[in-house]
């Protein structure tokens, strides 16, 4: 009998999306003894994307594409590389991973971008290992990555306590359109913190949930005018701080009829509420045409979190 050798199996890729974030409100209590802010927050992921493809490979190594890609670092401190390190010391897997990132969602912008790697490195990794954990085993270790990471992993819309990490899915009905004005200048997020600790001093208590009671009421009916009305951002005067050139597009958005208008997390870009679809590629073309973004996009929300779109 002769012995066919057997191929090897063909190297495979794990595909994976995953959104951005607007905070719909965002509630920050007095700075703690270990750095962070106590939060009481509203996230709604959004229609604005990563793409994550993750490889085999003989070493953790990271490649990008898309605007700001160069603003990127490719060393151990992308995030999606300290998500993959951080699986790895969990699971003790010790196996390499080429990841490819195909960055949509501004660099620095508040919007999550960083976050929506870590979270599909987490999930693209969990699949190309067979690791076996489950959603809330990725959900807790995605907390050790960024505050951020574990509602990327969720999506949709949720609440967010502790530093934004402990998360509670929130009942929303329809769609909501949203305009977005993005800056090439980032705003670092531990800065924009500080300068909330500089206004504020050690003056706050908790953030109090009660005082979203109306947000939720305008979520659970699918009313935008009452959500436009309920959107809250309280490191918002900190972020007009560092770059006050940030009114800007507030004013113009307000000018233009928005339902609502609010930095997205510590900025620097603006999120506005449209009426309509139609209405709120209205409220870009008018962040456009008076030159007070450098680029501007349109997206809905909510919209799933970090999910697997193919595997070979
Ligand atoms: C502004 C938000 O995007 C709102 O969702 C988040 O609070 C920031 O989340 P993130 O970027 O994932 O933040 P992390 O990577 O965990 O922390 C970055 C820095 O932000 C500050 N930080 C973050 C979260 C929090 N609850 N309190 C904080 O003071 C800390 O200075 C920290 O060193
Ligand atoms: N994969 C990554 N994508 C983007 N930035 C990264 C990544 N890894 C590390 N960074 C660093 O993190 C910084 C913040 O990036 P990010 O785009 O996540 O900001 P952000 O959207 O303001 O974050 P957040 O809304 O969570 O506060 C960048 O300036 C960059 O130096």
């Amino acid at each position: 009998m002769t012995l066919t050798p057997v191929e090897p199996l063909p190297e495979h890729e794990v595909r994976v999306r995953a959104p951005g974030k607007v905070n719909l409100s965002l509630r920050v209590g007095a700075r703690q003894e270990d750095g962070y802010h106590p939060l009481s927050t509203v996230f709604q992921a959004v229609s604005v994307y990563e793409e994550v493809v993750a490889t085999p490979s003989d070493a953790r190594t990271v490649t990008l594409s898309g605007v700001q890609a160069e603003l990127v670092p490719t060393d151990a401190s992308n995030l999606a590389l300290r998500a993959v390190e951080v699986l790895a010391r969990h699971t003790g897997i010790d196996d390499g991973v080429h990841l490819h990132l195909d960055k949509g969602v501004p660099v620095a912008g508040g919007m999550a971008g960083g976050s929506a790697d870590a979270a599909a490195a987490l999930v693209a990794c969990d699949a190309l290992w067979h690791t076996g954990l489950s959603r809330p085993e990725l959900i807790e270790l995605a907390a050790e990555v960024g505050s951020d990471v574990p509602f990327i992993l969720m999506g949709h819309t949720a609440v967010g306590q502790g530093r934004g990490h402990l998360l509670t899915p929130a009942l929303t009905r329809g769609e909501f359109h949203w305009a977005f004005a993005v800056q090439d200048r980032g705003l670092s997020t531990s800065a924009v913190y500080a300068a909330f600790d500089e206004v504020h001093g050690g003056s706050l208590g908790g953030p109090d949930p009660e005082l979203d009671v109306p947000l939720m009421q305008a979520l659970r009916a699918g009313d935008p005018r009452a959500l436009g009305a309920a959107l809250h951002n309280d490191l918002q005067v900190a972020s007009l701080e560092l770059d006050p050139l940030l009114a800007e597009p507030l004013t113009v958005a307000t000018d233009a009829g928005a339902l609502g208008v609010v930095v997205s997390g510590s900025g620097p870009t603006v999120a506005a509420l449209g009426r309509s679809r139609q209405h709120a590629l209205a409220l870009a073309a008018a962040f456009t045409a008076s030159g007070v973004a450098d680029r501007v996009l349109t997206a809905t929300g909510p919209v799933s979190g970090a999910r697997v779109l193919a595997a070979d």
